[in-house]
């Protein structure tokens, strides 16, 4: 089921319309692009309503949004709501400060989400759970499925934790994943770009569920696999197998991970002892 999603979303590949961080534009692009998706980044107010128009994914990332991002979200968003179109919605770093915390929530109010994807930190602080936090990183820990949860009945969408382990909460109930890489730390925009790539899995035909399941599997598996890459030795190494990685059909990426611990042997074998 995961690969023909994987599959299906390759052959289709729907526009997605970024409102997104300039931290990470270039990357999540880039990476879109690898896995078989279509970008598109825009938020001039006078144009993005006919930017939805001809998208079938939109996705609000709020991590450097000025004022003027977060009315140009809720513009794009109150259409993209009125298509009918899967929206996502990334609070980065919401608990950093109360200017985000207000805007997050104001977008929350005016615009209906199908998915609010965050870490373990962003989204606890949604569900006013304690949860230790450092600008836009999660370093707390808890009851994820709690935080999922509660976000999804306070929000009425799915809802996407990142972490670790990762919960995906949708009103079928609590799937866990455990793919991933701990580089993925080391790297900035790894949720924001896991964020495109769920976009584009829910903007096809499909299960909610399913789709969210598949691409949040899918982009941990090609973490692992990209680690496990005789040239990689660190962050820097990484990020240019990740995106080739991203680019594999799934059984390439469960075939090459051969170990059961799979990067992590191959972590010891670069002479890293701390990751
Ligand atoms: N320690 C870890 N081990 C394995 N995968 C991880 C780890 N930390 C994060 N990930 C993965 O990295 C991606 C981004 O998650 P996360 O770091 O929580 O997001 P963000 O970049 O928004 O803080 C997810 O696919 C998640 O599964
Ligand atoms: C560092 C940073 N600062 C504002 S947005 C951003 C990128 C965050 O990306 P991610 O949440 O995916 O790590």
């Amino acid at each position: 089921m995961r690969s023909k999603i994987i599959e299906a979303v390759r052959k289709e590949r729907p526009l997605i319309h970024h409102i997104t961080n300039q931290v990470v534009m270039n990357f999540s692009a880039n990476g879109l692009l690898a896995f078989g998706g279509s970008p598109i980044m825009a938020k001039e107010s006078n144009e993005v309503e006919e930017i939805v128009d001809i998208s079938s994914g939109l996705l609000l990332n709020i991590g450097t949004a000025l004022e003027y991002d977060i009315d140009v979200m809720i513009k794009a968003g109150q259409k993209a709501n009125l298509r009918g179109i899967p929206v996502v919605i990334d609070p980065v770093g919401v608990g950093a400060s109360t200017y985000r915390s207000e805007r997050v929530k104001l977008l929350l109010q005016k615009v209906k989400p199908t998915v609010i994807k965050g870490n373990a930190g962003e989204l606890a602080h949604l569900a006013g759970i304690k949860w230790g936090t450092k600008g836009v990183d999660s370093t707390g820990s808890g009851n994820i499925v709690e935080v999922a949860q509660n976000v999804m009945q306070q929000y009425q969408c799915a809802v996407v934790l990142t972490g670790e382990k990762d919960a995906i909460q949708t009103t079928n109930g609590t799937v866990i994943n455990e793919s991933g890489h701990k580089i993925l730390e080391q790297i900035t925009g790894a949720g924001c770009l896991l964020g495109s790539i769920m976009t584009a899995c829910i903007a096809i035909e499909g299960n909610l569920e399913e789709q969210l399941d598949a691409a949040v599997y899918f982009y941990g598996l090609a973490a692992e696999y990209a680690y496990q890459k005789p040239e990689v030795n660190g962050p820097g190494t990484f990020l240019p197998n990740f995106i080739d990685a991203l680019s594999y059909d799934l059984t390439v990426l469960e075939r090459g991970i051969t170990d059961e611990k799979g990067a992590t042997k191959e972590i010891l074998h670069h002479g890293q002892s701390e990751l």
